[in-house]
């Protein structure tokens, strides 16, 4: 697994003088030898970790849904649709993603974030990019800085596209990173089939035609982002992610057997145990505007510890860039109810707000709404 030695080259020296947060650059391998932490990673005390319950979330077997077994469909598809209408979250184990595959792309996480700095900087995020190596996001944001380095790039499934995850490591890193590029590239031809049967299940759940959304999603666009969170020498004080919900639609995240992920849900932060094998759903804001509201944008956040690193894998599913989100023909049960709550709006709209104009938050669809309308109405005079 390891690379060869000469795929590190060795780096010249890295002027880190260049992060937005007043200089600081997150070198996890030198902030961590410090007694503190820099204040631009202090998050305010309301939002420091504190969850001390567990979530009450179903653990859903999806193998009888595989094996066209209706009953077991229905029993799956109650548990989702309970679970996504209070908290939007849920796991699924018999998923059908090959253990060693999610394992494989699990260990080459370690190998990027191992490089040193000027090696992971040469796939460094370009501004107002979502594609690319990020540290802390201390290039974008100067303060409550997430303790974590990430790694995003695109998935896609257009023809033309079979390489499309290996040609953007191979680019961006050298040829000696083409295996890195295959078992992502392998692993996210993984993440968008169980992304549509998850997708389906959600149809059914929500007693529309289960072809609806999956349609909707066939040629959709992911994003995979790869997330390291070092060990934190005061962690109390400070988050890995902070809260938010996905903008986009559906996250299946892959998390090692470390923990903290934490979910708001009955007024409180509650921990997400790992469950070995499983994988963790969460529903976005474009399913929930998708769903009229009916299912909630799962509000989470990602705590650190003292003396374990952690890593995540999120793969965020998002309709084809050109596609008008809103919600399906009112079926029987008419999906969410009621009026419409959000606007029509495209899923490149969306992702060019939380790129270049909003830092992600738990409020980001309401703050779209508005600014949607507010450009709106200045283009209207
Ligand atoms: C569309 C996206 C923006 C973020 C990555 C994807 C989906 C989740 C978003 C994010 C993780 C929510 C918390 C804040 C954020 C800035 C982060 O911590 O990385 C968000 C991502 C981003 O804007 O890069
Ligand atoms: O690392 C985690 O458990 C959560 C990460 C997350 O929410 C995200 O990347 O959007
Ligand atoms: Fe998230």
């Amino acid at each position: 697994m390891d690379l060869s030695p000469t795929s590190v080259l060795l780096c010249p020296p890295v002027d880190i003088s260049h992060g937005s947060a007043g200089g600081v650059i997150f070198d996890s391998s030198s902030l961590r030898q410090q007694t503190t932490i820099p204040k631009a990673f202090i998050w305010p005390s309301s939002d420091r970790p504190a969850a001390t319950e567990e979530l009450d979330a179903p653990v859903v077997d999806l193998s009888g849904f595989f094996h066209g077994d209706e009953e077991s469909t229905l029993r799956a598809a109650k548990l989702v649709a309970n679970a996504c209408e209070r908290h939007g979250f849920f796991q699924v184990v018999n998923h059908g993603v090959s253990e060693l595959l999610a394992r494989d792309a699990l260990d080459w996480t370690d190998e990027f974030f191992r490089l040193p700095l000027c090696d992971k900087l040469r796939a460094r995020r370009k501004p107002g990019g979502v594609w690319g190596y990020s540290a802390a996001h201390a290039d974008r944001f100067s303060s409550e800085l997430p303790w974590k380095e990430t790694l995003s790039f695109g998935y896609r499934e257009a023809a033309g596209s079979e390489r499309v995850v290996i040609d953007y490591f191979v680019s961006m890193l050298g040829e000696e990173f083409e295996r890195m590029g295959l078992a992502y590239q392998m692993y996210c031809e993984a993440m968008k089939g169980l992304s549509l049967a998850i997708i389906e299940l959600l149809a059914i759940s929500l007693g529309v035609d289960r072809m609806t959304y999956r349609e909707f999603f066939d040629d959709s666009r992911s994003i995979m982002r790869c997330n390291y969170y070092p060990p934190c020498q005061e962690p109390e004080l400070t988050l890995g992610t902070g809260p938010h919900c996905d903008p986009t639609a559906l996250t299946i995240l892959q998390q090692d057997h470390v923990g903290g992920l934490e979910v708001f849900s009955g007024r409180a932060w509650r921990y997400v145990r790992p469950v070995h094998n499983a994988l963790v759903v969460n529903i976005g804001d474009t399913f929930m505007a998708l769903s009229n509201g009916r299912y909630k944008s799962c509000l989470h956040r990602a705590v650190v510890n003292r003396h374990r690193e952690r890593r995540s894998l999120a793969f965020f599913v998002c309709p084809r860039e050109d596609k008008v989100i809103r919600p399906p023909p009112p079926s029987p049960e008419d999906v969410g109810g009621g009026p419409r709550l959000y606007p029509d709006f495209t899923w490149a709209q969306f992702m060019e707000f939380t790129q270049r104009h909003y830092r992600a938050d738990m409020r980001t669809l309401r703050s779209f709404t508005k600014w949607l309308e507010s450009s709106s109405s200045v283009t209207a005079t």
